[in-house]
């Protein structure tokens, strides 16, 4: 079969087996709430990611009305306007028209978020179009996405609770989503998430974490369990370490306010990376259903060891203080590496190494597993290099296995290549989602798998608390790195450290079309 007759599953007949939620209405008005509308996530992520589910026939404009929420001041026009430009990027002639009909689904409402006036309008909204467009035995389906700085989620939530629900006469839902940084350690974590549970269950409680919707990353699973040749190799007998490392060639560009408060252990590897760490390591899940899933990776988060400083290190780039909304003398760290040990019977000696950093050398998320040397070799190949299985999650999606052959031609002799699937040529015009549309979906469709549980959330401040704490009070402090740099030397002495073997003269070059 050529490669251009490869079938792809229906993610719609897939999931519907497998994740259907019981006694839940589909039908019916859906209203989608954008809180804190004039911000940045919501024109770059938010209202983009419901562009293309619309697109795509996900959102019935039978059915389906967007509202904004915000403080400013503006018009329904002016909203809309700020949002096309996000939306026409690379966008044809057909997208164009989408994009008029898409915008005409939105309307804004202003208001405080702490007071009722707001709140009692957007209610009246929302009714006006739920009972415009609902049939007599329709649901009301309400979904608040919180795209608002985490101080202000429990008055949000509590105003919600009170002026907001859905019309439990008509059935339905109300289901709100939460951005990261769900608090600033586990104290603050759990102060909101005992605010925000007295206002809400659980299964009404969507904690996104963005990378859980990334392509990549919703393969692990099945790349580690419908496998059989990872299935004996995936432990400590075989794997010598594993890295997990985020990079970005730009800084905090215009964000610099929120950064500095968080840091890059707040804003990725307490978060992206960690979560990443426990679709690697975590043991099988007795099914796919999102409480089976959650546990087991509740599980390897409760056996990470506490973090050593001496597995730590830090860097800041020069100039990240010249942004005027950063303290001149600011010790945010905006690079980051960190061994986390794992203590169980999987994984006891091997070392996962955490790293990330802002305004690198190139942009790229990828995780990195490498393989022990090869016991008795008789050819000699350890100067070839180790295996090493890398899943890069992007820019463009690919998995390749480094390997060790024999070099083609008269010589016995030894040199290291590659088994390569790279998505954009293996799955030829296959659009891949952004992980915003994934994610968003599975809010609409109830499908908390690919969410972080109140108990997974408390488990990955547990870990990360005790290292932040030092460095909020200034026990560690970063190192400078240049901008465009690879970050500081002081983290490949680490990685060379922690066990990594680099192999030299050895580059994957992506295949290009
Ligand atoms: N931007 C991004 O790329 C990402 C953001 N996030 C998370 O998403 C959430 C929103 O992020 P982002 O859009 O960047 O944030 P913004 O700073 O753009 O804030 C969003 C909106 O919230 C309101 N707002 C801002 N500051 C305050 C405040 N102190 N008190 C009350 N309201 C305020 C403003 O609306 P108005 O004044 O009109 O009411 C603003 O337009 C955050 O939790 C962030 O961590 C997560 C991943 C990526
Ligand atoms: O959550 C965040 O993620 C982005 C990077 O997201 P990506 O999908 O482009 O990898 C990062 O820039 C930002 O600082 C952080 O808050």
């Amino acid at each position: 079969m050529g490669s251009g007759a490869w079938k792809i599953e229906k993610r719609d007949d897939f999931r519907s087996e497998t994740f259907k939620e019981e006694n839940v209405l589909e039908n019916g008005t859906l209203s989608i709430i954008v809180l804190g509308a004039s911000g940045d996530l919501a024109k770059k992520k938010t209202f983009p990611a419901l562009f293309h589910l619309f697109k795509q026939g996900f959102l019935n404009p039978n059915e389906v009305h967007i509202f904004g929420y915000a403080r400013t001041k503006i018009s329904d026009d002016e909203l809309r306007s700020r949002i096309r430009g996000y939306l026409i990027q690379g966008a044809s002639s057909k997208d164009l028209e989408g994009v008029t009909k898409f915008l005409q689904l939105i309307k804004y409402v202003s208001g405080s978020y702490d007071g009722e006036e707001g709140f009692r309008q957007l209610d009246k909204e929302i009714a006006v179009h739920e009972d415009s467009k609902n049939s007599a035995d329709g649901s009301s389906r309400r979904l608040f996405y919180l795209a608002l700085p985490p101080s202000v989620y429990p008055s949000v939530c509590g105003m919600i609770k009170n002026y907001c629900m859905n019309n439990s006469d008509h059935g339905g839902w109300t289901r709100i989503v939460v951005e990261k940084p769900f608090g600033k350690d586990l104290e603050s974590a759990e102060k909101l998430s005992n605010q925000i549970g007295e206002l809400f269950d659980e299964s009404q409680i969507y904690r996104i974490d963005h990378y859980l919707g990334k392509e990549l990353v919703q393969n692990l699973l099945v790349l580690r369990f419908a496998n059989r040749f990872f299935l004996p190799l995936w432990n400590r007998d075989n794997i010598e370490n594993v890295q997990i490392v985020f990079r970005e060639d730009f800084g905090t560009e215009g964000r610099g306010g929120y950064f500095d408060e968080y840091g890059i252990i707040r804003d990725i590897i307490q978060n992206h990376l960690l979560q990443v760490l426990c679709l690697v390591a975590m043991e099988k899940p007795v099914s796919l259903k999102p409480e089976h899933i959650r546990d087991e990776k509740v599980k390897v988060l409760q056996s990470v060891l506490p973090i050593n400083d001496d597995e730590v290190v830090l860097g800041q780039y020069d100039g990240y203080t010249d942004d005027p909304t950063v303290p001149d003398h600011s010790n945010t760290p905006t690079f980051s590496t960190v061994v986390l040990r794992i203590h169980n019977e999987r994984w006891e000696g091997v070392p996962f190494i955490l790293k990330a950093g802002k305004a690198l050398n190139s942009r790229k998320a990828e995780i990195r597993v490498q393989f022990k040397d090869v016991p008795g070799d008789i050819f000699r190949c350890k100067k070839q290099g180790r295996n090493e299985f890398v899943i890069r999650l992007q820019p463009s999606e690919a998995m390749y296995m480094k390997l060790t052959v024999k070099q083609p031609g008269l010589e016995m002799s030894t040199v290291q290549s590659e088994l390569d699937l790279s998505y954009g040529q293996r799955y030829q015009g296959v659009a891949i989602p952004e992980a915003y549309e994934r994610l968003i979906l599975d809010t609409i469709k109830g499908d908390q798998q690919h969410f972080v549980r109140r108990d997974e959330l408390k488990a990955a401040w547990e870990i990360f608390t005790p290292l932040l704490h030092r460095i909020d009070n200034g026990e560690l402090n970063p190192l400078p790195y240049k901008p465009g740099s690879r970050g500081p030397e002081a983290a490949d002495a680490l990685l060379e450290k922690a066990g990594y073997v680099q192999t030299h003269g050895y580059i994957w070059i992506p295949p290009t079309l």
